[in-house]
């Protein structure tokens, strides 16, 4: 019988290796003591995404919870099998028993049309499923950091918005399941830092966009991108805002509704209308962050100039618009019944 030598197979084998290694992005190696095990809600969403990429690739060991009510397998599919990382098809409000040492709550409906789909679920969610993430937190002794949001001032009467304003929200208007929901999150994580001491953290994230957002968020710059690709009319309601920046923690810089429909069309080099529409019950009229604690405490700052940020927002959504272009479902005509009783044609 023929044999090959060993070292003919060498080169082999490390194509091999390569090969599986190179199916993950790459991974810093940490040592036990520096390595955490670390559970994210709402892993497989917009945000929860880039979180998982970022934690994964620093070296820990990462398990993303999702029901997938708003986030995709996609999102998180290119770690799965890492022996880092482990996904769970979980909704938080039933109760979890994993041992972790942060966890980082994300987990929520967060655009408008998402959130107000169902109140009673997102009141749940936010609710029974933040008292869940704090039982867990309390039992296991792990840090927790809640991703609340800029909703939480409400239609704001203070400009620019800091930590220190208290908001002014609508307790029973069609925002308040999420505004009045994520008020109560910031509420139960200082309970729990105050009476059982548990670690937390809060950050209140602005307007968001970026890759990886679902294509029905419903947010402003997504709706406008899509509407800009598919040549419809931008919906603009005639407000200002400011906007968080790709993976930013909010940026200072304030634009009307109208010019970010005037910036996307002419990024995206498209012919479409401008729609004005009435604005919508309690929307807020004005929203910008104060970053300066941020900055002083963290040293955080926007990092991704706006048009960079929409540029990469508009590659995402070509693709997706294309990806969905190729992988549609058309179902093949099908072929007349034959009427009962009826004598079949015989060519
Ligand atoms: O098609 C649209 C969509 C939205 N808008 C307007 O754009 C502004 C922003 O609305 P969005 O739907 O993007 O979302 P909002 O800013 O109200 O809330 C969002 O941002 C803050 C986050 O903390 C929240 O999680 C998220 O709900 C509103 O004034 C809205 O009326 C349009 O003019 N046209």
């Amino acid at each position: 019988m023929y044999r090959l030598p060993i070292k003919a197979l060498i080169p082999g084998i490390f194509l091999l290796i390569s090969s599986f290694s190179q199916k993950y992005p790459p991974v810093k190696f940490l040592s036990e003591k520096d390595r955490k095990r670390i559970l994210i809600t709402g892993g497989a969403g917009f945000v929860g995404s880039h979180l998982t990429d970022k934690l994964m690739m620093d070296g820990h060991e990462v398990t993303v919870v999702d029901n997938f009510f708003t986030g995709r397998k996609r999102n998180v599919e290119h770690w799965i099998g890492h022996e880092n990382f482990e996904l769970i098809n979980h909704d938080v409000v039933e109760p979890l028993y994993i041992e972790v040492d942060q966890i980082y709550h994300l987990a929520s409906p967060a655009s408008p049309p998402n959130y107000m789909y169902n109140p009673i679920k997102t009141l749940k969610t936010n609710t029974i499923g933040t008292l869940n993430m704090l039982g867990l937190a309390k039992r296991v002794g792990a840090r927790l950091l809640l991703a609340s949001t800029s909703e939480v001032y409400g239609d704001p009467e203070v400009h620019p918005q800091n930590e220190e304003y208290w908001g002014h929200v609508n307790p029973i208007g069609p925002r308040a399941c999420y505004d009045e929901g994520e008020r109560v999150t910031e509420t139960m994580c200082f309970a729990y830092l105050e009476q059982e001491g548990v670690e937390v953290r809060v950050a209140r994230i602005f307007n968001t966009f970026g890759s990886r957002m679902h294509m029905k968020d419903g947010r402003v710059v997504s709706n406008f991108i899509l509407q800009a690709l598919q040549g419809e009319p931008l919906t603009v309601r005639p407000l200002l805002l400011a906007l968080l920046l790709f993976l930013s923690l909010g940026n200072p810089e304030e634009h009307t509704i109208l010019e970010f429909a005037e910036l996307i069309r002419s990024l995206v080099v498209s012919r479409s209308q401008i729609q004005f529409l009435p604005e919508g019950q309690d929307d807020p009229q004005r929203r910008q962050p104060d970053i300066r604690k941020a900055k002083m405490m963290l040293g955080w700052e926007p990092v991704v100039p706006l048009e960079e940020g929409l540029n990469k927002t508009i590659q995402y959504f070509s693709r997706e618009l294309e990806h969905q272009a190729n992988n549609q479902y058309i179902p093949k005509p099908k072929a007349a019944r034959q009427k009962k009783g009826q004598p079949r044609q015989h060519n």
